[in-house]
């Protein structure tokens, strides 16, 4: 089968022209042949050719080679990618070497054997569809990162603790220090290890992210090692481990805390000695990996009770960053909600959504034991359920504290008893303003007034 692909032959001996494309019609689909440079700027404007065989000298006599460099400058001017093979009556060595520096693929003398020249176009080929899936992958990956950067992969947050850990961030980053994320789930343990990936010398390389807690133990160095095929009855390929697809890149690590012992065992001896043999293989692969771990767990505790080594513990742990439940950094909460209110507005075309601040105070009280995944989801399921323009607290559904009732007054204080009642009436109108204001008898903007006074 003929190969696809675009070859142009640019030769002022006709002959040459006929027996080339004679020779290379029998192996690629589209070959053109011009015999006069005059013709050459038109081709390269029309087409892209993968393979452009030129001839050196053109006015007769001329064997200084001066032309063919010439049009060689003009082939990669028009584009880079092209392979060029070089072809000349007279061989001379310097001739070769300026015109391989100026980027010719190859250069053969003329009288030329079939076999030879055959051989040669089909390696520039080759080569060529290489680089140009290597310029598919280079856009794809870029695109892939720029993904990764989206609105999802910015760190929110005005709190003090949050500051802190943008310090640690940017101080540990260009290190190449272990790093070990603490924190409940949904905390954002996953996100800070991005961010440092991003603002490490290691941000154009790969971030692989891998559970261990669903990795099941039989597969244990198989899926972090990789296997030779052959090496176990179910190792029908070789395969790569998680450890050598991050090479050169950051491994994270994610819930470190339940790898059962016998696997932190394997674990440690890797991070060690940075090297690791495929199962069934017996060659060792250096590894340069920058490390993240991450646990919701308490590991020094883990390490008191035997249920973690503390060797691993030393390994992973030269940098700890801690971040706090969203409850512990309630500052967090408004820019965090406003953050995913915009995201989800665009994402469900509803533009003109906002939410009361007295709303946000609520959302300030809740407790968020599912951290920020779970404000993102309230928000998210918020803004799809949404009928109006404003959000209401009972839009988000919020466990315990929503439901909470609110107490009665047990005293004749005056401002406690406008704030009992205030909070019913908008209790029971379901946060809407308006109705709560008219069965107040006050107007809206009166009972804004009162909301912010009792820090409603
Ligand atoms: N400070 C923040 N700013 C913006 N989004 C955040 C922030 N923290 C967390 N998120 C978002 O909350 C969700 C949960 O974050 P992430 O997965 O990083 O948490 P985690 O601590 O790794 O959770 P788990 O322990 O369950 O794996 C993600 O969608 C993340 O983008």
């Amino acid at each position: 089968m003929k190969q696809k692909a675009k070859i142009l032959i640019l030769d002022d001996d006709n002959y040459v022209l006929l027996s080339l494309r004679i020779l290379l019609e029998q192996h690629y689909t589209d070959v053109r042949g011009i015999n006069s440079p005059t013709q050459l700027t038109t081709a390269l404007a029309e087409n892209e050719f993968d393979i452009v065989v030129l001839d050196m000298n053109f006015s007769a006599g001329d064997t200084s080679g001066k032309d063919g460099l010439k049009y060689l400058q003009q082939v990669k001017d028009a584009n880079p990618n092209t392979s060029i093979l070089l072809l000349t009556a007279y061989g001379e060595i310097n001739l070769a070497v300026e015109a391989m520096r100026l980027g010719a693929y190859d250069f053969l003398v003329k009288p030329w054997e079939n076999e030879k020249l055959l051989a040669t176009i089909k390696t520039a080929f080759e080569l060529n569809s290489a680089a140009k899936k290597i310029e598919h992958l280079e856009t794809e990956k870029s695109v892939l990162l720029q993904e990764l950067n989206a609105p999802f992969n910015e760190i929110i947050g005005e709190s003090e603790a949050i500051k802190k850990v943008f310090s640690q961030i940017e101080k540990v980053a260009k290190t190449q220090a272990n790093v070990l994320i603490t924190g409940e789930n949904g905390t954002g343990k996953e996100l800070v290890a991005r961010a440092i990936h991003k603002a490490s010398d290691r941000a154009n390389d790969i971030f692989l992210n891998v559970d261990m807690g669903a990795i099941s133990e039989t597969l244990f160095e198989s899926e972090l090692f990789g296997h030779k095929k052959g090496a176990f009855t179910d190792a029908k390929a070789d395969r790569t481990g998680k450890f050598e697809a991050a090479n050169n890149g950051t491994l994270f690590l994610d819930e470190i805390g339940n790898l059962p012992l016998p696997l932190q065992a394997k674990l440690l001896r890797v991070i060690q000695d940075q090297k690791v043999t495929k199962v069934g293989d017996n060659k060792e692969i250096d590894l340069n990996i920058r490390l993240i771990c991450a646990t919701n767990a308490n590991l020094p505790e883990l390490v008191k009770t035997e249920a973690f080594r503390q060797d691993l513990l030393f390994r992973i742990n030269t940098i700890e960053i801690h971040l706090p439940p969203l409850r512990e950094r309630q500052e967090d909460i408004p820019v965090l909600a406003q953050h995913f209110l915009n995201i989800y507005k665009q994402k469900y075309k509803k533009p003109g959504l906002f939410v009361a601040d007295y709303v946000y105070n609520k959302l300030q009280k809740y407790d968020w034991p599912g951290n920020i995944r779970e404000l993102q989801h309230a928000i998210e399921r918020a803004v799809i359920m949404s009928d109006g323009k404003q959000l209401q607290v009972s839009d988000f559904n919020l466990k315990d504290t929503n439901e909470t009732e609110i107490e009665a007054v047990d005293s004749f204080n005056l401002d406690q008893i406008e704030k009992w009642a205030i909070e019913s009436a908008i209790k029971k109108h379901q946060g809407n303003i308006s109705h709560a204001a008219q069965e107040l008898g006050l107007s809206r903007g009166a009972l804004y007034r009162r909301m912010e006074k009792y820090d409603l």
